[in-house]
């Protein structure tokens, strides 16, 4: 709803819809009212519209896009009533002025805001685009160029930067009343004339060029939001303010958020918004335990151990949340001296770029406190051990920690992979242990899963979950097994495009399926990235690489399982990936590193082939996609049925921060949940029953088989309820 009342000739209408002031049906009425009771009122000279609470107005209500927006006034409807008022409107923006929120600010004849606001169009983010004015009054306002820049990226800015390019015509220092400035503002501009306050009336200035801009910003789009089709989308319509006239204008914008709403991409990217907002409210499968009813303990004092890549960017995340007191330890002094050059480099360039203050880089540099022995680790809080990964080294870590750690303390281990639980064993409380797993770089990286082992305790769980949240990650809380969840799943991905590279694909045309999907980059770039040697590693430790076989051995066979050692080749061969000059699966040429196709690779898959008997086959484009995903996803409902992840939604978090799932797709199980559960457990059917147990990764999940038999197609949020349902009445 919103509040009316009048003060001094202005009359004040207050959205009041808590904690964001979505623009619900209700508030919409509740704006219309009040403006209606403005006109009327002879005493009125003037109107502010203000938000109550934390901000001004977050932009339309997510949740109703579902179900309606035929109620009036509609969102379009409303931003015309309002620009069009007789009295002049004043917007005084604290918080937030996003979507909806600031299109109604746009329609209003002048905006205010306090200096700490922030003002966004954002709803390419939701898949859609502004669809209450903004595509068409923003270019009238600030013209093409930025206006493509903020709609078709809807990053936030700051209100003085708004104010630099013409949205906000006063800033008032941070700590000002915004209600009170802003009512003084109104008194100020009564009886001025609107004619040129009136934002959908205004030429586009740089209307003349908007073939120019279009190119560029096609440009930056198809390289940046692969595969997405909000931003193009967007653009086109605010091609069409520089052509058409306003209410013509108005008419695309309007086809473009029909075209856009309710489309699988829209359905996506807004069920990641709540999902990322969801997960903060983290449980315990089947004990009643979660972020409700468990406190963390208080951290003040943290300490990491190794500063190598991760602890590095784990020291900057720490320091970048505000913690005031950061021991690390690195016995190694090459390794120390490195990363805490690297820190402080870090640290210089965020306060060059004005991300931090000077002030505030002087006091994160203070916060660092290397140490050279674990006794002065006593009083800290929390510890998170990131040295290498080998459960030797870290076993070893964790006894000393018990020894010298405060009982109180919270052990972390950030390992990829290890089992939380041995570690935890060898120290004397092992529920002071959790896996606290950051991905590289950790200062960069939104992603953070923490592992609960069996013993960890409810609190230690929370201080780890909280930390995460402290540190500004999504984060995420599983079970423990080999490899957690993301890993577990990825696993299979690479195995399998292996085994079409073996049938008859090769790399570069199943990286081209993979990104024309969405993926930023294909499974064979990011091999050669991250180096080919870290999935070596891994399989030396199983005895799984070609060089550990005995002679004899059959070459596409491990413990009774398929394999393909084409990978074990690469590597045996030095091609590591960029590391080792550029070479791996493919070749990396100049400053640049282009990427090209190496003979060499080709020769040697086909030399494989031929050795092997595999004649070739053609393998399309639809087929990579469900050998690459399918099995992932066939996973995902394993790790849903042990309970290692709560909901569908963890899931697909890791997948979309930590491994670059496209995030306009949902992640693999909301993917799953749009192409529909039958058909997935069709083709997963299909590939066991040729494969069988050779390839056990595609031995379909019985969660999957009984959400098919037992419900059809049941909707995603369902899934967790029926599976447990279902068990409980099994029993
Ligand atoms: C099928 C054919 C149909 C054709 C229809 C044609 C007609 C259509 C006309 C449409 C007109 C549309 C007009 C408009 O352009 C569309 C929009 O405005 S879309 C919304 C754009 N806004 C956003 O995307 C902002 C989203 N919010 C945020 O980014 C953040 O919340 C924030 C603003 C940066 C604040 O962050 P925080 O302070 O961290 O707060 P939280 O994020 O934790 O949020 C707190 C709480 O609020 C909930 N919430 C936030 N925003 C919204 C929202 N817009 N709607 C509903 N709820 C919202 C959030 O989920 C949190 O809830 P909690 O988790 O606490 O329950």
């Amino acid at each position: 709803m919103a509040n009316y009342s009048v003060r001094n000739q202005v009359a004040i209408i207050s959205l009041c819809s808590p904690p964001v002031n979505a623009l619900s049906s209700d508030v919409r009425r509740g704006i219309l009212d009040s403006l209606k009771k403005a006109e009327q009122d002879v005493k009125v000279a003037a109107i502010v519209i203000c938000g109550e609470g934390r901000t001004f107005c977050v932009g339309a209500d997510i949740t109703e896009f579902k179900s309606e927006f035929k109620t009036f006034p509609n969102l379009f409807e409303l931003v015309d009533i309002l620009e069009s008022s007789p009295k002049p409107i004043v917007a005084a923006i604290h918080g937030h002025a996003f979507g909806g929120g600031l299109e109604v600010a746009l329609a209003c004849h002048y905006r205010v805001a306090l200096s700490s606001a922030k003002l966004a169009l954002p709803e390419v983010k939701l898949g859609i685009l502004p669809g209450a004015g903004g595509t068409q009054r923003l270019p009238r306002l600030i013209g093409i160029d930025s206006s493509m820049q903020w709609i078709a990226f809807g990053d936030e800015y700051s209100a003085q930067i708004a104010a630099n390019i013409g949205i906000i015509d006063r800033i008032f220092p941070s700590n000002a009343d915004i209600l009170e400035s802003a009512v003084q503002y109104a008194q100020s501009i009564i009886g001025k004339s609107l004619i040129n306050r009136r934002v959908s009336k205004l030429p586009v200035k740089d209307a003349s060029k908007v073939s120019h801009i279009m190119e560029k910003y096609k440009q930056i789009v198809g390289k940046k939001s692969r595969g997405a089709i909000a931003p193009m989308v967007c653009l086109e319509a605010i091609k069409h303010a520089a052509l058409l006239p306003y209410v013509e204008g108005m008419k695309k914008e309007r086809m473009g958020i029909e075209a856009l709403m309710g489309s699988d991409q829209s359905k996506s990217l807004i069920y990641m918004f709540f999902a990322e907002r969801q997960v903060r409210n983290w449980t315990i499968p089947g004990t009643g335990i979660n972020s409700k009813n468990t406190k963390p303990i208080k951290v003040e004092k943290v300490a990491v151990i190794g500063l190598g890549t991760m602890g590095r960017g784990i020291v900057l995340s720490l320091l970048k949340a505000g913690i005031k007191h950061v021991s690390v330890m690195e016995l190694n002094k090459t390794a120390r001296e490195n990363g805490l050059l690297f820190i402080k480099n870090i640290l210089e360039g965020y306060a060059a770029r004005g991300t931090i203050s000077e002030t505030q880089k002087r006091s994160m540099v203070d916060a660092l406190k290397p140490v050279s022995n674990f006794e002065m680790l006593k009083d800290t809080d929390l510890v998170i051990e990131a040295v290498f990964e080998s459960m030797s080294i870290k076993k070893d870590i964790f006894a000393k920690l018990g020894q010298v750690c405060k009982p109180s303390a919270v052990l972390a281990t950030n390992t990829s992979a290890l089992d939380v639980d041995e570690i935890a064993m060898v120290t004397p409380k092992p529920k002071q242990v959790v896996g606290m797993h950051f991905f590289a770089p950790a200062h960069v990286m939104k992603l953070l899963e923490n592992v609960r082992g069996s013993k960890s305790s409810p609190q230690v769980i929370a201080t780890a979950m909280n930390m995460g949240q402290r540190m500004g990650k999504v984060t995420v809380l599983v079970g423990n097994c080999h490899g957690f969840v993301g890993n577990r799943m990825f696993r299979h991905y690479t195995v399998e495009t292996d085994f079409m590279l073996e049938e008859g694909a090769y790399p570069e045309q199943v990286d081209t399926v993979l990104k024309k999907f969405g993926f930023a980059m294909g499974r064979y770039q990011v091999g050669d990235l991250s180096g080919n040697d870290i999935g070596y590693r891994m399989r030396t430790k199983f005895e799984m690489t070609n060089k550990q076989q005995p002679p004899g051995a059959p070459e596409r066979e491990r413990h009774g399982v398929r394999y393909c050692p084409l990978a074990d080749f690469l590597v045996e061969s030095g091609r590591l990936g960029y590391k080792s000059d550029g070479k791996g699966w493919f070749r990396y040429l100049g400053k640049n590193r282009e990427l090209t196709v190496d003979n060499e690779v080709t020769s040697m898959i086909d030399s494989y082939r031929r050795r092997n008997k595999i004649v070739p086959r053609k393998i399309n484009g639809e087929e990579i996609i469900e050998r690459a995903l399918y099995p992932l996803i066939n996973e995902g409902f394993k790790i849903l049925e042990e309970g290692i992840a709560s909901n569908p939604m963890e899931i697909d978090l890791i997948l979309v921060h930590g491994y670059a799932w496209p995030r306009h797709t949902g992640g693999p199980m909301f993917y799953a949940h749009l192409i529909g559960l039958p058909k997935i457990l069709r083709v997963i059917e299909r590939h066991w029953n040729n494969a069988g147990l050779r390839e056990p990764h595609w031995e379909p999940s019985k969660m999957l088989v009984r959400l098919v038999k037992n419900h059809g197609n049941p909707d995603i949020m369902s899934w967790t309820t029926l599976e447990r349902e279902t068990v409980r009445s099994a029993l």
